[in-house]
């Protein structure tokens, strides 16, 4: 039988852009149009489904999708049985504690007695309970932070990011209980043919996620600069060096992390390097 594997993102938020995106940089090709709840990949064995992603763990845990993409908190509050596949550096937020401006706050005791509306009341249970104290927790699934200017609560958990939202609803933040990204779950019990499709899509993200760290640099100098320039670029473990048409020059090829070339740039032209060109990579196979 031609198994597929099931992919579950989320149909639209703060996750949706960077998990389709992710699919496609691996070369999958699929049809996300609006109002679109399932596609099927046209080269590849995939087929998504596109959900509400409190609902993602579930399916995942049900063996109804084999993958999904969510972000950690809304792991580890659904707590489902599901594996962890893979940690994907986009969505990074925090899930915080936050009170009204005008109010003072020395420490986690005086949440002591108080009520919090959250989303989380999972993760705000264990972290109040982690620090003995006992607050009143006020489940709501959206517009968390309105709570304290309509009486519903004393202070709000919710997700943090830039702090736009609290600022704009009067409110400052006081504890990070959990910091979070998007995360890659899986079916614990996957068959042999569905865990070789996802390892085939796991061997393409990390072709792509080490290409994006990197960059291709050119550079023209003149052969007795070979030694100091090698030195100066921590990657260039063994440059390409081909001879120039002008005697005595050569032009140096290499792919270093794109970091240490910023760090060290002044240096290279000090070092003898010019006409230098960084080019973007798309992918990296090892
Ligand atoms: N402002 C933000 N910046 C970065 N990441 C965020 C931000 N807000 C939320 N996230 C992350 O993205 C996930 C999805 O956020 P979103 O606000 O789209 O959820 P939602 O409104 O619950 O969506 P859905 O309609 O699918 O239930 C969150 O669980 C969190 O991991
Ligand atoms: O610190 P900030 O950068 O302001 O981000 C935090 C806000 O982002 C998310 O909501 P989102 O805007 O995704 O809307 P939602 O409430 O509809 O999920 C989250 O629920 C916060 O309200
Ligand atoms: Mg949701």
């Amino acid at each position: 039988m031609n198994e597929v594997l099931r992919i579950a993102v989320q149909k639209s938020g703060r996750l949706s852009e960077d998990s389709l995106n992710l699919f496609k940089e691996c070369g999958i090709k699929f049809d996300n149009g609006a109002g679109k709840l399932k596609a099927t990949s046209s080269n590849f064995p995939a087929e998504f489904l596109f959900l509400r992603d409190d609902d993602i763990p579930g399916y995942v845990e049900d063996g109804v999708a084999d993958i999904g993409i969510v972000g950690q908190n809304v792991h580890v509050e659904t707590s489902k049985h599901v594996n962890e596949v893979k940690l994907l550096g986009f969505s990074k937020c925090r899930l915080s504690i936050a009170i009204p401006r005008s109010e003072t706050y020395g420490s986690v005791k005086e949440l002591e007695g108080k009520s919090i509306a959250t989303s989380y009341p999972v993760i705000l249970g264990n972290f109040l309970k982690d620090n003995g104290v006992t607050a009143h927790i006020h489940e709501i699934s959206g517009s968390v932070e309105i709570a304290p200017s309509i009486g519903l609560a004393d202070a709000v958990c919710d997700i943090v990011s830039s702090g736009g939202t609290l600022l704009s609803n009067g409110l400052k933040e006081v504890e990070v209980i959990f910091r979070s990204e998007a995360i890659m779950i899986g079916y614990p019990n996957l068959s042999p043919e569905k865990q070789n499709i996802l390892n085939q899509i796991l061997f393409r993200i990390d072709s792509v996620q080490r290409a994006k760290n990197r960059k291709y640099v050119v550079l023209n100098t003149k052969q007795e600069n070979i030694a100091l320039i090698r030195q100066l670029l921590p990657g260039m473990k063994a440059p390409s060096i081909l001879p120039l048409a002008d005697e005595g020059w050569v032009s140096m090829h290499s792919v270093i992390e794109e970091q240490d070339f910023w760090q060290n740039i002044e240096k290279l032209r000090d070092a003898g390097a010019e006409g230098i060109l960084v080019l973007p990579i798309e992918k990296m196979i090892f």
